[in-house]
């Protein structure tokens, strides 16, 4: 059995870690790692785990749960990985984070866009982005694993194969996004009350969406260059869910038969990704609570664009099943043990 530490598990993300490890076969979790809550049975902050887990919630201490742990799990805000993690703690034991700390390769950008300064730049390097789908072969040799963002997920695996193959320009990108509440986490803020949600649809972080520059990095790759593009998320009034709308130009002559065979090429034979196909749009109620991520696409002969739809559960596929799903590769496990929960619907 793999021992699992959750350091941040009383938030939304550590949370569905303690359900989906809870199913996991091959995986306990030893460690409920808690800020607010130290003390307090985890299954009274959550009971949907109510006589499954009986456990207290602990500190937050690495330094002892590594000595515990094979895999710690960090479902913790911005900066605070980076802060703790060290050679003593890396030498026992994987971290698998789920905040941007180890995202982005280049550290002045991170600062920029997250106005923190990073603790452990000496990590960046080593650090494995996280996007099972395209960098598999680099996560099972990981020790930092850089969980990939809720909007980028969702973000960068619509748009890889089309910027991949070459067939739309890639400076002509627009994403528009959409998230369900639980993308902004448990933590108490005005913006996120009932009466500020409900009913409401707003766009926020307009051109300085702090996802903007690891999409971008992302999508470089695949381009082959640097690339610039607009990324603007909205909130919405669900739970969970994220629902990404993409636009780009098509080179010159691209068909929609060229746009189905290359998402073929790169994710037929991927298990959490459901290609739709053209003219078929990705909702987020049917992934909601699986790993799954649904990716639609059509072609606009008029005006010589792609639309490219996907749709993800932020708090599975965008956050705690990812991080299962790394986990499974870093231990050389099936990439899908544990994460089969069909989507729920109504
Ligand atoms: N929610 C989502 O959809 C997604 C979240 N993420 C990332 O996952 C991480 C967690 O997000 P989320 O679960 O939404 O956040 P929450 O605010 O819901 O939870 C944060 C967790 O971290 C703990 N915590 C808060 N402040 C500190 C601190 N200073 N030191 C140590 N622990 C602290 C909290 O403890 P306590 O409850 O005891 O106060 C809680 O367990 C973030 O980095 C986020 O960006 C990534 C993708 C999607
Ligand atoms: C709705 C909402 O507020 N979403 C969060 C992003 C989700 C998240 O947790 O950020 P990471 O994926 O980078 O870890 C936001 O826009 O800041």
């Amino acid at each position: 059995m793999i021992k699992a530490g959750i350091i941040g598990s009383t938030g939304y993300a550590g949370a569905e870690l303690a359900r989906l490890l809870y199913q996991h076969p091959e995986a306990e979790v030893v460690w409920y790692g808690s800020r607010s809550y130290i003390g307090e049975d985890f299954s009274s902050v959550y009971r949907n785990l109510f006589r499954m887990v009986d456990a207290k919630c602990l500190d937050d201490n690495m330094e002892a749960l590594a000595e515990e742990a094979d895999v710690i799990f960090t479902a913790t805000p911005q900066g605070f990985c980076a802060s703790m993690v060290n050679d003593n703690i890396l030498s026992k034991t994987k971290i698998i984070d789920l905040s941007a700390d180890f995202r982005i390769k280049d550290v002045k950008v991170y600062e920029k866009w997250y106005k923190i300064e990073h603790k452990s730049p000496q990590y960046i390097p080593e650090a494995v982005y996280g996007l099972c789908e395209i960098n598999r072969k680099d996560i099972p040799g990981a020790r930092i694993l850089a969980n990939p963002g809720c909007y980028t997920t969702c973000s960068i695996l619509t748009l890889y194969p089309l910027v991949k193959e070459g067939l739309v320009d890639p400076d002509t990108i627009i994403i528009d996004a959409k998230s369900g509440t639980s993308g902004a986490g448990r933590g108490a803020k005005v913006a996120n009350l009932f009466c500020e949600v409900n009913e409401n649809m707003k766009a926020y972080g307009v051109t300085n969406h702090r996802h903007t520059p690891e999409i971008e990095e992302q999508l470089g790759y695949a381009a082959g260059r640097e690339i610039l593009l607009n990324f603007t998320p909205h909130l919405v009034p669900m739970n969970r869910g994220i629902l990404v709308t993409a636009y780009a130009n098509l080179k010159d002559g691209v068909t929609k038969e060229q746009i189905q065979e290359a998402y073929e090429k790169y994710y037929k034979d991927e298990y959490f990704i459901r290609l739709l196909g053209h003219g078929v749009c990705a909702e987020t109620r049917w992934v909601e609570g699986s790993n799954f991520v649904d990716i639609g696409f059509q072609v606009d002969p008029r005006t010589k664009r792609v639309v490219a739809m996907g749709a993800l559960d932020n708090v599975v596929k965008g956050a705690a099943g990812q991080a299962v799903q790394n986990m499974n590769l870093m231990f050389g496990l099936l990439e899908n043990t544990g994460l089969q929960q069909l989507p729920m619907f109504p």
